[in-house]
């Protein structure tokens, strides 16, 4: 297979964060990538999805504080309205007619609000996040973030999520996090993740994907009513467990034709 081309980029977000990903070249539409709380760049190597992406020009950022990315330091400027301007800023450094985005877990939602805000986005696909409002309890994600921070803070992600059935992508992430960091973007939950992703506009296709079995299928399901978005669920009897197969997913909607604009 041939070697990917692999381009560094380093862009500026709206408050000053220098933030680093790379680019893929392609002739196909342009695909930007998303991970979650726990992740960097890396995943998407890791995990097969480039792989899956043939063809599409592909531009992967780290989030604030996550792989090449600036450590910002606060909880605050962790807020999830920060996470949407850093993707915003790849769009900016990156002027495309559209954009189709592909968020992982927490990186979904990030997904889903930024096409709520920005209309150069034609497609959002979350994989394992849903849309709607989450009460985040605040004890259990602080007592989250002490643990990360904590002496055992890599044994508490790795134990954590071996024991759910992690891919080993996901894993292997959590050993190049930066702790204090990590830490500070689960104290930044607080601000803003739990929202709502307000109605898309109107040409807009969101997709959200998740197990079969997943518990929480019924805020999937809400996400079709309320946001008219599609479902594609994956065979898994967990969220976690369904990473093993989201790059399968992953090629399966990449190369569903976008709906007419
Ligand atoms: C049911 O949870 C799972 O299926 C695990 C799954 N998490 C989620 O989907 C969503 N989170 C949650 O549901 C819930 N949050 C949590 N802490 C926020 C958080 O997520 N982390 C912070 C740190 C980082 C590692 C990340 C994470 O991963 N911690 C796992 C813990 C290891 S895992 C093996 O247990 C996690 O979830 N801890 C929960 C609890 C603290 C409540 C126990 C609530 C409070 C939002 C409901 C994420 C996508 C989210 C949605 C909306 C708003 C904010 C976050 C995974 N995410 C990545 C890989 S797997």
């Amino acid at each position: 297979m041939r070697a990917d081309t692999l381009d560094p980029f380093t862009v500026v977000s709206a408050d000053g964060a220098l933030l680093r990903g790379f680019r893929r070249p392609g002739p196909g539409p342009t695909a930007v990538l998303v991970h979650g709380v726990a992740m960097d760049t890396g995943v998407w190597l890791e995990s097969g999805f480039l792989g899956e992406l043939a063809g599409m020009e592909v531009l992967a950022l780290d989030l604030r504080g996550r792989g090449g990315s600036e450590r910002v330091g606060s909880a605050r400027r962790h807020a999830v309205e920060h996470c949407v301007a850093d993707v915003r800023a790849v769009l900016d450094a990156f002027p495309r007619e559209r954009y189709s985005l592909f968020g992982l877990y927490f990186g979904g939602r990030i997904a889903l609000l930024t096409a709520a805000a920005d209309a150069r986005v034609a497609r959002a696909v979350s994989f394992c996040a849903h849309a709607e409002e989450v009460a985040l309890p605040e004890e259990a994600v602080e007592a989250e973030a002490a643990a990360i921070e904590g002496p055992g803070g890599r044994a508490y992600l790795r134990d954590h999520f071996t024991a759910a059935g992690a891919p080993r992508w996901m894993t292997d992430a959590c050993e190049r996090a930066d702790l204090p960091e990590l830490a500070a973007a689960t104290r930044g939950l607080r601000y803003g993740s739990g929202q709502a992703v307000p109605p898309c506009r109107p040409g807009q296709e969101l997709v959200l994907v998740t197990a079969d079995q997943d518990p929480g299928l019924a805020d999937f399901r809400a996400g079709e009513r309320r946001l008219g978005a599609r479902l594609h669920l994956v065979g898994a009897p967990s969220r976690i467990r369904a990473a093993h197969r989201l790059a399968e997913a992953a090629g399966q909607l990449a190369g569903v034709p976008e709906e007419a604009g």
